[in-house]
């Protein structure tokens, strides 16, 4: 529903569809950058006609969508696009996403509750999926205080450094660490572009170490929530926590406790 038209009201009106804005309607206007020319929108259902018209004034270049047998195709969306330059194609997953927070699932809800941090923590999660370390993969999400993601990010080389051929192993010989980027620092680093993230929440999968500690400081992050995990509580841990308290950076544990399934098909 639009900003301001409470969901519950107008969800049992009789004609909600009236009211409803699509998905692509809400992703172009809640965008984070000043404009949109030559993105690309990622989709679940390919776009109806009148959708079709926003993304070609927004500029948008291309358009990926999942594709549904049971959905319908409409014409007219084509023909805008080929007309206006906006490619379009389909984009089939190799494979489904199990999201399994350290197994301790409750397997009860049939529909998963993203709400209160829920879904921003998974963004983070299945960030973390991209990076190519083999040991340990890390994922941070940061969000505005409109509840807007402006950066997510994952462990992983610095640009141009190849994340195939750099080494992620741990000895003198290959050792990974002289030159992994942490998550929080790629996520602070490739927010989007003129976003300020004074006052956002970073969200990440590990808690902090006292590198990106320092980064988030002095991005002006204001809260930080990270991922339950029996191995926080290090030493090092404490060293983070001095800084936070000190900067006025407040820290939130969240336990994760469903298990979302992305299932295409
Ligand atoms: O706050 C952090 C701490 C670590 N990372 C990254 C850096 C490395 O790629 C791995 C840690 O590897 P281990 O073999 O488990 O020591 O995680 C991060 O992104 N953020």
């Amino acid at each position: 529903m639009p900003t301001g038209c409470n969901n519950k009201t107008f969800i049992n009106h009789t004609y909600a569809n009236f009211f409803e804005c699509d998905a692509e309607i809400n992703a172009i206007l809640n965008k984070n950058s000043i404009n949109l020319q030559n993105c690309t929108i990622f989709v679940s259902l390919y776009p109806c006609s009148e959708t079709a018209k926003i993304i070609i004034q927004s500029g948008i270049k291309e358009v990926v969508y999942l594709p549904d047998p049971k959905s319908y195709k409409e014409p007219a969306t084509k023909k805008m696009f080929d007309a206006s330059g906006v490619e379009i194609r389909e984009h089939t997953p190799n494979e489904n996403i199990k999201i399994d927070f350290f197994h301790h699932a409750k397997l009860d809800r049939p529909v998963a509750d993203l709400s209160g941090g829920n879904l921003f923590m998974a963004i983070a999660y299945l960030t973390s999926k991209r990076s190519k370390d083999p040991v340990c993969q890390v994922g941070a999400c940061i969000v505005n205080s409109d509840n807007k993601i402006v950066g997510t990010g994952y462990n992983g080389m610095p640009t141009g450094c190849n994340d195939d051929e750099f080494p992620w192993g741990k000895s003198s010989k290959s050792n990974k660490f002289i030159y992994v980027c942490h998550a929080e620092m790629n996520a602070v680093f490739y927010k989007s572009s003129m976003i300020n993230v004074k006052d956002c929440t970073l969200y990440t999968t590990r808690f902090p170490c006292i590198e990106c500690g320092k980064i988030i400081i002095q991005s002006g992050i204001k809260d930080v929530v990270y991922l339950k995990n029996p191995k926080n509580g290090k030493e090092e841990d404490r060293a983070t926590k001095e800084m936070f308290n000190a900067s006025g950076v407040k820290l939130y544990e969240h336990e994760q406790n469903l298990v979302i399934t992305l299932d295409f098909a």
